[in-house]
C-alpha cells in the first residue's frame, strides 16, 4: 500500500476578456454582469493552482516530477491564454462566458489532456483576483467539454 500524497504548482498569467454569454440579449448580458459586460472588456492578473493526488513513488519520493508538471502547464495551457483575450483567442470561450468557475473547467480538460496519468489530476484553483476564487474537481465532464478545449 502506496503513501498516497499531494502536489501542486502555481502559475500567473495575465489575460483579457468581457463577461457576457452568447445566449443572452445585449439586455440580459448588462443586466446580469454589469460592469463586467463593458464592451471595452477587461484583465485580469490570474493566478491558477494545480493539485494532483497520488502514490509516492518510493524510490523517487514523488508523485510526479514538478518539472514535468510545469511542461504541461506552460505547453497546454499558458502558451494559450497568458496575455490573451479569452473570448476572442480561446474558442472554448466562443459557447461559454469566461467567467473564473469556465476558465478553471477549461485549464482542467487542457492539462488532463496533457498528462499521461490524468487521474492524479486532483484540482484546479483559479484566482481571478485576490478576493474571487473557483475551485474544480473534474465533476460532470462530458466528451463535448473535452472536444470543445482542442485548440
Ligand atoms: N460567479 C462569478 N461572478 C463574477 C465573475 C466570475 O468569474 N464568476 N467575474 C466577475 C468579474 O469579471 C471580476 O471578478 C471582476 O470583479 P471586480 O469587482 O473587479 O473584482 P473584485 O470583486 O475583487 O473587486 P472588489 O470591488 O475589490 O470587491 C464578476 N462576477
Ligand atoms: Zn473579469
Amino acid at each position: 500500500m502506496a503513501v498516497i500524497g499531494y502536489v501542486s504548482r502555481t502559475e500567473h498569467f495575465s489575460a483579457a476578456h468581457r463577461l457576457h454569454s452568447p445566449f443572452l440579449s445585449a439586455e440580459e448580458n448588462q443586466q446580469i454582469f454589469g460592469k463586467c459586460n463593458h464592451s471595452n472588456g477587461h484583465g485580469h492578473n490570474y493566478v491558477v493552482e494545480t493539485i494532483l493526488r497520488g502514490p509516492i513513488d518510493p524510490v523517487t519520493g514523488m508523485i510526479v516530477n514538478i518539472t514535468d508538471l510545469k511542461q504541461w502547464l506552460k505547453v497546454a495551457v499558458l502558451d494559450h491564454v497568458d496575455h490573451k483575450n479569452l473570448d476572442m483567442d480561446v474558442k472554448y470561450f466562443e459557447t461559454r462566458p469566461s467567467t473564473t468557475e469556465n476558465l478553471a473547467v477549461f485549464i482542467w480538460l487542457r492539462l488532463a489532456m496533457a498528462m499521461p496519468d490524468k487521474s492524479l489530476l486532483h484540482k484546479v484553483v483559479v484566482s481571478e483576483t485576490p478576493k474571487n476564487k473557483s475551485e474544480f474537481c473534474g465533476e460532470g465532464l462530458t466528451q463535448q467539454d473535452f472536444d470543445d478545449c482542442i485548440v
